[in-house]
């Protein structure tokens, strides 16, 4: 069985951790992290019963693939911390936001294969989607065993480097715009006297079943609007408001915000 090693335990390694371990992809034994944080290798061990150490040499050398999960302003520490230790059998496989594959190849200098992911955080309830795109030494089989082990914590796909950013703004940062759209919901029912709880359920399954018919349906999106859309009825007057507040111009910008964002990290 390949060990999986995981350097950083924060939200997104504990994403894909508890997607892996949850759907039976991983044994909990095949995996190891490390966190330089007391309180985060506590946490992760109570929760998953994973190794976690504080010594990420202890994570290279013990593992198969290697994900680089920490923050991108030090990704450059960690790698050099290891560096030496890599050896030619091993995948790396970095989720940090806007380091290229190019930068994370020049970093490690041993010619390992490396690959770069774009999860998010969803993939907690294997409701995920993530996107790779391989680095020079990474073959295409590298990625279709990445695909292999991925794809129970949620959709993967394939795209090219030069759209990672894209990625990163729509989908990376995405569960946090939805998340403020929820909020926002929620706060409208209250507002009208919903209580709390039911405005909330009311949100959460407008939305998961809008995605759900989005996903199903062939139809351009506007279709699916339109349907809703009585002439004269009360959405059109709803729409008419949420076009006058920028929301359609707003939600372009903050992909376009996250992903310029993503290329400065
Ligand atoms: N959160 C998300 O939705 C997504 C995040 N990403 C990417 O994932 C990466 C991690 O993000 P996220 O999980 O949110 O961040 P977190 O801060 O939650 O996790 C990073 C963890 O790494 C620890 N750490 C810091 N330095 C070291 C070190 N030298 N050795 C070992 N562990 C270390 C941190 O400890 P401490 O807190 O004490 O510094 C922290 O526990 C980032 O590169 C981000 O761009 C990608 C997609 C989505
Ligand atoms: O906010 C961030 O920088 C990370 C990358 C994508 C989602 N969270």
């Amino acid at each position: 069985m390949n060990k999986i090693g995981i350097i950083g335990a924060g939200s997104m390694a504990e994403a894909l951790i508890n997607g892996l371990i949850n759907e039976n992809q991983v044994d909990k034994e095949a995996v190891i992290a490390s966190d330089i944080s007391d309180q985060r290798r506590e946490v992760m061990t109570d929760k998953y019963g994973i190794e976690i150490v504080a010594d990420n040499h202890k994570v290279v050398t013990e593992s198969d693939y290697i994900f680089l999960a920490v923050k991108p302003q030090v990704i450059g520490d960690v790698i050099e911390e290891v560096a030496d230790l890599f050896t030619t059998e091993q995948k790396v496989i970095s989720i940090a936001a806007g380091v290229s594959t190019e930068q994370l190849e020049e970093m490690i200098s041993a010619k390992v294969p490396v690959v770069r992911i774009m999860p998010n955080t969803p993939a907690l309830v294997q409701e995920g989607v993530l996107a790779y795109s391989l680095g020079r030494q990474a073959t295409e089989e590298f990625g279709r065993e990445l695909e292999d082990l991925l794809s129970p914590v949620g959709k993967v796909i394939k795209v090219k480097e030069a759209l990672m950013p894209a990625v990163t703004g729509l989908s990376g940062s995405g569960p946090a715009y939805v998340a403020l759209i929820l909020e926002a919901l929620v706060a409208g029912g209250v507002k009208l006297g919903l209580s709390h709880s039911d405005s909330k359920d009311l949100a959460i399954q407008t939305l998961a079943g809008t995605a759900k018919l989005a996903a199903e349906s062939d139809e351009h999106l506007a279709v699916l609007r339109d349907q809703v859309t009585s002439p004269g009825g009360t959405t059109a007057e709803a729409l008419y408001r949420l076009e006058k507040s920028g929301i359609r111009s707003g939600l372009i910008e903050a992909v376009a915000a996250s992903a310029e964002k993503a290329q400065e990290l």
